[in-house]
């Protein structure tokens, strides 16, 4: 019997079972053996009767006392006796199982395990598994046993039963993994690891045997991704970009420094845009590292080696911002490139004089919201396209362009701290470079956790700060489903903060319900200090900059989650100013609070997005996982990411030794890796 073989060749599986467990998927050994428990169930001790529990399933040691009796109608029989230890007697009860008399009936002591409830008469046990004599249930007692994910029709024994017939009677092989590696990681045999997920002995061997087959399914998942990524044609470049000095000028006169890993990841980019393909990078970087610099810079060299280069930001406020800022700069060091803006909001008749000077090559910088791709903008000679991640530049847009006849240098910017491993996974058509520093003049902000008894200290705590000359954030209470109240709720909170803060302090509200240009004016006023504080909704939890905000209070912040929370407080902390983030919180329970505490704790991205994992397990972190990318079988990209980590040195180790997995030992491995490119399983991921 080999994997190949359809299932129906094992004993007890005809063509109606066989059609049952197809439903599951299960056509074949080879599925079967991966045909994965979705957990298991521990055959625990025995306990006394006295010591039942309801809703648990539990272990009962005892003799049939008193008459057996079966009643019920004749579809539904029911078997009914009393089980009798030294500390009490049990009610229990079997359907559909007449034959069970005789069994019982000459039964001296027998274990029982069952599901517990509770009925009117007292506890009584249901349905439960018999071992007779009792001693039969030594062999199962604190084994694993397997839970396999069900259809209808298809029972955990009947799983069970297949699954034990063929891993008596089939030689499983070796799996994938060449010899050496498995030694060196010490990874479980594999015959071992599948018995040892199916049924294994105690919770160490489960751990041993799911270690191996997760390494196994990453290193294959990482491995046929590197190859398709390796295999798949890169763009030529056809653009030249020279050295240009302005820009080293311009660094030279900035007020400050790049710092090391700023330097690092512009000179990765610079590369790439004179290299021998087109670009494709993301750049991934703490809220307020300096990501934006390094993408105006990458946008500048495009301009002065005269080509185009065209930004996408995820707001209009925000393209407004990296507009107004790179125009200033612009001026600031006399660099005679144009910047034209794009976005949505604009009318028809300003869109059109900036389709003709872009179409004309007179502007050299475009910078809007997504309209600049998805409207008929037609480019001179586009070479850079930035954007953000959640635009994430993808095949489709790629392919829009390509069809105009332009194949940009792409570059991506993300605020999401994902370890770097599960970023190549999550980006996987992307050159990865990654901003792990902050500039050196910040302060670190600090943070604290208050009740709403808090509230007045806060205000004149802020009242305070903007009497030193700098500006505030509040992110109004939120109010649930209903845009409409929580309009009225910014407006309200704002008109009665304004009455706090008295007539020498601008108080504003902002909110999504806003016209743009009425955002824009709000914004604008705001970065230049003609408004102190802005009460806001989340809308501003996107890139705004304006470094001199030194306080941020964040109202109702238990209804917000950890990574939010943290790009809304990165608003602070942007520049030479001590700031700080006051998270007020109306809910007293200690799940609340332990987690607003991991804010207080720390202003690392990375460090809040682990804590933000243990604490929620692994759901959905920053919504990577709805994507769907990271549905493996066994593993989990969060909770295994050491094995995730390890497998991805490997397959690194592999493709370095040989890249197209020519040697023979890895035969098995190019033959998975081939079935896993050739059946299209990465789509989703490129
Ligand atoms: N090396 C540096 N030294 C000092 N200040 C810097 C440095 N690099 C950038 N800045 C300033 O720090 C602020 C934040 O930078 P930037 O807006 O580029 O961050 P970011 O990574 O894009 O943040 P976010 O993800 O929150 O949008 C800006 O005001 C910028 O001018």
């Amino acid at each position: 019997m080999n994997e190949t073989a359809r299932i129906s060749t094992l004993k007890g599986i005809g063509e109606k079972t066989e059609k049952i467990f197809q439903k599951a998927g299960i056509y074949t050994i080879g599925d079967l053996i991966r045909y994965f428990p979705r957990g298991y169930d521990v055959y625990e001790e025995p306990v006394p009767i006295s010591e039942l529990e309801e809703g648990k399933t539990m272990t009962v040691t005892g003799s049939i006392y008193g008459r057996i009796q079966v009643g019920g109608s004749p579809k539904m029989q029911i078997t009914t006796v009393y089980l009798k230890d030294i500390s009490g007697t049990l009610k229990v009860i079997w359907f559909r199982m007449p034959f069970l008399r005789n069994t019982l009936a000459k039964a001296g002591a027998i274990t029982l395990r069952g599901r517990v409830i509770r009925k009117k008469e007292g506890l009584v046990m249901e349905h439960p598994e018999v071992f007779c004599p009792a001693s039969k249930y030594d062999l199962k007692q604190d084994t694993l046993q397997p839970i396999y994910p069900l259809v209808t029709g298809l029972t955990n024994h009947a799983v069970m039963k297949a699954v034990r017939q063929v891993l008596e009677e089939c030689d499983v092989g070796e799996g994938i993994l060449p010899k050496d590696m498995v030694r060196e990681y010490q990874l479980s045999d594999y015959r071992r690891a599948i018995y040892g997920i199916h049924f294994p002995k105690d919770k160490e061997e489960f751990y041993h045997a799911r270690k191996r087959l997760v390494f196994e399914e990453f290193m294959l998942f990482i491995l046929s991704l590197r190859m398709l990524k390796e295999s798949e044609e890169r763009v030529l470049n056809p653009y030249c970009f020279r050295k240009q000095p302005q820009i080293e000028k311009f660094l030279n006169s900035l007020p400050f420094e790049l710092t090391d890993a700023q330097k690092t990841v512009w000179r990765e980019i610079k590369n790439d845009m004179a290299g021998i393909h087109v670009m494709s990078r993301l750049v991934q970087g703490d809220v307020g590292s300096g990501k934006t610099i390094v993408a105006l810079l990458a946008m500048m060299y495009t301009g002065l080696n005269g080509y185009q280069a065209a930004m996408m930001a995820p707001t209009e406020v925000l393209a407004r911002q990296h507009f107004e800022n790179i125009n200033h700069m612009l001026q600031e060091y006399e660099i005679s490139l144009k910047v034209g803006l794009l976005t949505g909001s604009m009318t028809a008749r300003q869109k059109r004089i900036v389709y003709e000077a872009v179409e004309a090559g007179e502007i050299q910088l475009v910078i809007g919201t997504h309209a600049l791709i998805q409207e008929k903008v037609i480019y001179k000679n586009l070479a850079l396209v930035v954007t953000d991640e959640q635009h994430r530049f993808g095949v489709k847009q790629r392919e829009s362009l390509a069809n105009k006849g332009v194949s940009p240098h792409i570059l991506v910017m993300s605020a999401t701290p994902i370890p770097r491993t599960l970023a190549i996974i999550v980006y996987g058509d992307l050159d990865i470079s990654v901003i792990n520093e902050l500039p050196k003049n910040r302060l670190p902000i600090k943070n604290c956790v208050v009740d709403t008894g808090y509230r007045n200290t806060a205000y004149r705590f802020i009242k305070n700060q903007i009497a030193q000359g700098r500006q505030c954030y509040v992110i109004c209470p939120m109010v649930e489903e209903s845009e409409t109240l929580e309009v009225e709720n910014v407006t309200d909170y704002t008109e009665n903060l304004q009455e706090i803060m008295g007539v020498n302090i601008k108080v504003q509200c902002l909110h999504g319900k806003m016209k743009q240009s009425q955002k824009d004016e709000i914004m604008e006023a705001f970065s230049k200090n003609e408004i102190q504080v802005l009460v806001s909704t989340t809308v501003i939890e996107v890139g705004i900059d304006v470094p001199n905000s030194t306080v941020m209070l964040i109202e109702n912040a238990e209804r917000f989650g950890l990574a939010q929370l943290h790009q809304l407080r990165g608003r602070v902390g942007r520049g030479k100013y001590q700031s700080y983030c006051i998270f007020m919180s109306a809910s007293k329970s200690k799940e609340t609070k332990e987690r607003l505490d991991i804010l207080n704790e720390s202003n690392d991205g990375f460090f809040i997005a682990s804590e933000d994992l243990r604490l929620r397990g692994p759901g959905d972190l920053f919504g990577i996982r709805q994507s769907g990318i990271l549905d493996f079988k066994l593993g989990d990209v969060f909770q295994d990411s050491q094995v995730l980590q390890q497998a991805s040195e490997v397959a690194n180790l592999i493709l370095e030794e040989d890249p197209q997995l020519e040697k023979e030992k890895y035969e098995s491995l190019k033959q998975q890796v081939q079935k896993i490119i050739q059946g299209g399983m990465l789509e989703t991921t490129l």
